[in-house]
């Protein structure tokens, strides 16, 4: 039989957990853990009531208290959801009130900097656990929570010298619970590595918007003419403020360095745009030079390559779902007759996604698969009936 969702453990491994910050991230993990079946109670927190409002309706906790002390009364494993700067006062009120060998764990964007004060201030009593999902979105709340967020995202743990071995198996437990990869990292490798693929693009992505904006005083009417590109490298820079600030400032060494090296890919970049211009001696025939060894068009060429290596949909870090793109008919029981055809031939659906829709027409369905051998025999089956569908 095809299945839309990881093999979940049926074992409660917790008795309770307490989610501190029910936003985007502690909303979802929420719904999961709830819906799922990793603890007896699982126990919303927030300093915001609507939050907590929405947490129950949401079906993200069985039950919510504002109180961080109360929160955690009993707990025996608490995730830490909130901005990485407001953890050591989230921790000074829960302190005293943490049941002995319960596990503390968090989902902050930084590592090194967390990871060193949560230990020490917990001390031998409890445990810290440091992770880190490598999935998200610009939106903040839980309003933008999902139950499956996480599935299929790459989840990073970060083990030190101290971490207590059982409680990072717990952890991992937890986390695969939700659908997601672990993998483990030191907090210094996750932070060097995150500094690259996130913290630098949404710095890039805020200088962008910056840039426009100080274009826009004089000529107001080209934000009309931003398309696909300008949207798709600025969207992160819609993200939360406090947590982009916190994450600076508990990854400064290493953006620091991933800025200054983009600085000078970028004066390459720029000197290489002048090399090029129609004046030069490289301009043919045809206007334009045709030798791969000139510099802009050989950058040209190696960010192509490298950028068609990265997988289209994939949440993380990891290699990613293979993919095929079905184009189906504005009928009822679609998805369920794609997902029957796979499932009587024991190909088992990853990931899927609805990408668009035209009422009365009909849409295209992105499904993912974990092995290429997979979406190929997927193409096979799906052409066989009649469906139109390609590789992605
Ligand atoms: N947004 C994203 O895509 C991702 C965020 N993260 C990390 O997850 C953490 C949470 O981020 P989001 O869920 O996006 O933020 P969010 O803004 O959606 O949620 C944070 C929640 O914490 C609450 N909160 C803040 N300070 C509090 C305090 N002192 N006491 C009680 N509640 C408090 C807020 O009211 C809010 O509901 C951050 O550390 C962030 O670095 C990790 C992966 C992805
Ligand atoms: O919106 C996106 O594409 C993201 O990449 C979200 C995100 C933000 C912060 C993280 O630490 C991890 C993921």
């Amino acid at each position: 039989m095809s299945s839309l969702f990881s093999q979940q453990d049926q074992h409660c491994s917790f008795q309770r957990i307490a989610i501190i910050g029910m936003g985007l991230i502690g909303g979802s993990m929420g719904m999961a853990l709830r819906q799922g079946n990793m603890a007896t109670e699982v126990v919303g927190c927030d300093r915001n009531e609507e939050s907590l409002a929405l947490a129950l309706t949401t079906q993200a906790a069985h039950r919510v208290e504002k109180e961080i002390a109360r929160a955690v009364e009993g707990a025996d494993l608490i995730i830490l959801a909130t901005p990485v700067r407001t953890y050591p006062k989230i921790l000074d009120a829960m302190k005293k009130h943490l049941e002995p060998g319960a596990i503390v764990t968090d989902v902050g964007s930084t590592k090194s900097w967390v990871v060193q004060e949560l230990e020490s201030m917990l001390g031998e009593k409890n445990p810290f656990v440091g992770g880190h999902p490598m999935a998200g979105s610009e939106k903040k709340g839980i309003e933008g929570a999902d139950r499956y967020l996480l599935e299929n995202a790459v989840y990073v743990l970060t083990p030190s010298e101290r971490t207590d071995r059982n409680a990072l198996k717990k952890v991992e437990k937890m986390v695969q619970s939700l659908g997601a990869r672990t993998l483990e990292l030191s907090p210094e490798e996750h932070d060097t590595m995150v500094a690259m693929v996130s913290h630098l693009p949404h710095m890039v992505a805020v200088a962008l918007v910056d840039t426009l904006g100080e274009v826009t005083k004089t000529q107001p009417e080209v934000t009309m003419l931003a398309a696909g590109g300008f949207r798709d490298t600025t969207r992160i820079a819609a993200g939360d403020p406090q947590m982009w600030f916190d994450i600076a400032c508990t990854n400064r060494k290493h953006l620091v360095e991933k800025i200054e090296h983009f600085q000078r890919l970028l004066t390459q970049l720029k000197d290489e745009i002048i090399a090029c211009g129609p004046s030069s001696s490289n301009v043919k025939n045809e206007g334009l030079s045709q030798s791969p060894q000139e510099p802009l068009k050989g950058r040209l060429h190696r960010a192509r390559e490298l950028r068609l290596t990265i997988p289209g949909k994939a949440k993380g870090l990891l290699p990613g779902i293979h993919e095929v793109v079905v184009t189906v008919p504005d009928r009822p029981g679609m998805i369920g007759h794609i997902a029957r055809l796979l499932g009587d031939e024991e190909v088992n659906i990853a990931d899927i996604e609805i990408l668009r829709v035209r009422e009365g027409h009909g849409g295209t369905i992105r499904v993912g698969f974990y092995k290429e051998e997979e979406a190929e025999k997927a193409l096979q089956i799906l052409s066989q009936d009649g469906i139109i569908v390609k590789r992605w």
